[in-house]
C-alpha cells in the first residue's frame, strides 16, 4: 500500500495527541510517510506538537514530522488534510454557551443559537483550507471534523461544490459503541445500522447483527431503563452535563418509540428540561477548560519536560478510528459503509434535494456514494425541515452579510421562542463575535 502524507490542520486540537496515537497504532493498514500539523497559534500548536514530535520519534521514527503556521508549508504534498479547528477556541465556545442561557434559551456548542453564533465564526477559516489545499495539493481529500459539521457541511456544499470535502461527525460511532457494549458485543462493528438525520439531530431506525438478526428490542429495552448512559467509553462521557445528555436517550425514547435517538435531539426535544438543569455560569466549555483541555496540555507538557513518552496517558479515541478508517476507505477503495454528511440529492425521497443529510455511504478511491433512506415519517420530516431551513439562512447571511437573515436563521430554531428573544441573543452574539464574523447589515 502507498504511504500517506497527512496534515492535521487545528493542530493546536485537543484531539491531535489522540489522532496521532490512533495513525501509530494502524500503519500496518494505514502506512503513513509524512504527519504535519498547521494552526493559526502557534504557541498552542507548539506545545502539541513537541508532544507529538516525540512519540513518533519514539514509536515510528521512519515518518517524516513536522508542524508549521505556514499554508504552502502545510498544505504542500499531502494526501489527507484532517481539519479540527475550533475558531475562537474555548473562550468563543464559552460565549456561545452562555449567551443564549442569559435569555433562558439553550446554550450548546453546535445546537441553538451557540451553534449558529460558532457556524458564523467556522464557514470562513474552513472554506481558506480548503482552498489552501487545492492550491497546493490539488489531489487531497478533506476530511472535516470541525463544528458545527452541520453549518459548515451547507457552506462547503454551496461555496465549494466540487472540491474533494467530506464532513463527518463521530457522535454516531460513540452510541453505536454503548449500543453494542449493552448487548454485549466487542465492537459497534458487528452491527450493521440504518440511520437517517442531520449532524447531530438523527435516528437509527434499525441495527442488526451480521446474521441479519434484530438487535433493537434488546437496546430499546436497555435505553428505556438507563438511555445511554451506562457502558460510556472509558474516561469519556463521565461529567454530570455528559451523564444528563445520555440518561436523556430515555426520554427521547418515549417521545419516538419507533427508532433510536441520537442524544443531540434532547437540547431541541427537551430544551425546557436543558435549561432548567443548566448552570449558566459554569457550562460545559469551563469544564473542558479545566478538564480535557488542561490535562491534555498537562500530558504534553510532561512528555516534553521528560524526553519521552513513556507511560502517556494520550490514548487513541473514536474521533480518532473513523477519521482513519474513512482516509483508508478513500485511499485503498475499501467500500466501508460509513455515516457521511452528504447533500441529500433523493435519498430521504420525502425531505429537501440539496439539504446536507447524515446519512449511510459507501466509500472508495472516487468518493462516496450515499445510500437510499426512502421515506421517512412525519414527525421526523417536520423537525427536520425547520432545523435544515435553519442552517441554510446561515450560510445566507455569512453570504450576504445580512442581519436579517442570521435574526431570521435564530428565530427559525426550535430551541428559540420568540422573534424579540432571538433579536437580543443575535445583539449579544455579534458584541462577542466582533473579532470573528463578517460584518452584518
Ligand atoms: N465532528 C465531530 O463529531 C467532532 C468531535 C469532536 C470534536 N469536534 C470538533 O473538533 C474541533 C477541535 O476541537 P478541540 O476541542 O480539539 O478544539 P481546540 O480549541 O482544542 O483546538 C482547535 C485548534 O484550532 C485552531 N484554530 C482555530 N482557528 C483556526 C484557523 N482559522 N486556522 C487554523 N487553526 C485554527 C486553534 O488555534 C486550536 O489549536 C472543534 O471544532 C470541535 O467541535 C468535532
Ligand atoms: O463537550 P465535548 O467537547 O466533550 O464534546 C462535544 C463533542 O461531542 C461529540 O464528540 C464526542 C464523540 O462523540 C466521542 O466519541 C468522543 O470522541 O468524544 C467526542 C467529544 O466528547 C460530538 O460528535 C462532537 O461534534 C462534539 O464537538
Ligand atoms: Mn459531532
Amino acid at each position: 500500500m502507498e504511504k500517506k502524507s497527512i496534515l492535521i490542520a487545528g493542530g493546536g486540537s485537543t484531539y491531535t495527541a489522540g489522532i496521532v496515537v490512533m495513525m501509530l497504532e494502524y500503519l500496518d493498514k494505514f502506512p503513513v510517510r509524512k504527519i504535519k500539523m498547521y494552526d493559526n497559534d502557534e504557541e498552542r500548536q507548539q506545545k502539541v506538537a513537541e508532544a507529538c514530535e516525540i512519540i513518533i520519534k519514539e514509536r515510528a521514527p521512519e515518518i517524516e514530522f513536522l508542524y508549521t503556521t505556514d499554508p504552502e508549508e502545510a498544505f504542500t504534498d499531502v494526501d489527507f488534510v484532517m481539519a479540527q479547528l475550533r475558531v475562537g477556541k474555548y473562550a468563543m465556545r464559552e460565549q456561545d454557551e452562555k449567551i443564549p442561557f442569559k435569555h433562558g434559551v439553550v446554550g450548546q456548542e453546535t445546537c441553538g443559537p451557540g451553534g449558529i453564533a460558532y457556524g458564523m465564526r467556522s464557514i470562513g477559516p474552513i472554506i481558506q483550507l480548503a482552498d489552501y489545499m487545492e492550491k497546493y495539493s490539488p489531489e487531497a481529500w478533506l476530511l472535516n471534523y470541525s463544528n458545527p459539521a452541520a453549518i459548515v457541511a451547507e457552506a462547503t456544499r454551496r461555496l465549494k461544490p466540487d472540491s474533494k470535502i467530506i464532513n463527518i461527525c463521530d457522535m454516531p460511532i460513540c452510541l453505536e459503541e454503548i449500543m453494542a457494549r449493552v448487548i454485549n458485543k466487542k465492537s459497534r462493528k458487528e452491527m450493521d445500522v440504518q440511520y437517517f438525520g442531520l449532524n447531530h439531530f438523527g435516528w437509527w431506525t434499525s441495527i442488526k447483527d451480521k446474521e441479519g438478526n434484530d438487535l433493537m428490542p434488546e437496546i430499546k429495552a436497555h435505553v428505556a431503563k438507563y438511555g445511554y448512559a451506562e457502558n460510556t467509553p472509558a474516561g469519556q462521557h463521565k461529567e454530570e452535563s455528559w451523564l444528563e445528555a445520555m440518561r436523556a436517550g430515555k426520554q427521547l425514547l418515549e417521545i419516538e418509540p419507533d427508532f433510536l435517538s441520537n442524544t443531540y435531539l434532547k437540547y431541541y426535544l427537551m430544551a425546557d428540561e436543558t435549561v432548567a438543569h443548566a448552570n449558566k455560569d459554569y457550562t460545559r466549555a469551563n469544564e473542558i477548560i479545566d478538564g480535557r483541555e488542561k490535562n491534555v496540555f498537562n500530558e504534553c507538557a510532561r512528555i516534553v519536560a521528560n524526553g519521552s513518552a513513556k507511560d502517556t496517558t494520550i490514548a487513541s479515541s473514536e474521533h480518532a478510528v473513523f477519521i482513519v478508517d474513512l482516509a483508508r476507505a478513500l485511499a485503498y477503495n475499501t467500500k466501508e459503509r460509513m455515516l457521511l454528511i452528504t447533500e441529500n440529492k433523493g435519498a430521504i425521497e420525502n425531505f429537501s434535494s440539496d439539504a446536507m443529510v447524515e446519512i449511510p455511504c459507501i466509500v472508495g478511491k472516487d468518493g462516496y456514494e450515499p445510500m437510499s433512506v426512502g421515506k421517512i415519517p412525519t414527525f421526523q420530516k417536520g423537525l427536520m425541515e425547520q432545523q435544515v431551513a435553519s442552517e441554510k439562512l446561515v450560510v445566507d447571511a455569512w453570504v450576504e452579510g445580512s442581519y436579517q437573515k442570521l435574526w431570521q436563521a435564530i428565530t427559525m430554531s426550535k430551541v428559540v421562542p420568540s422573534a424579540q428573544v432571538a433579536k437580543d441573543i443575535l445583539d449579544d452574539l455579534i458584541v462577542a463575535n466582533q473579532e470573528f464574523w463578517p460584518v452584518l447589515s
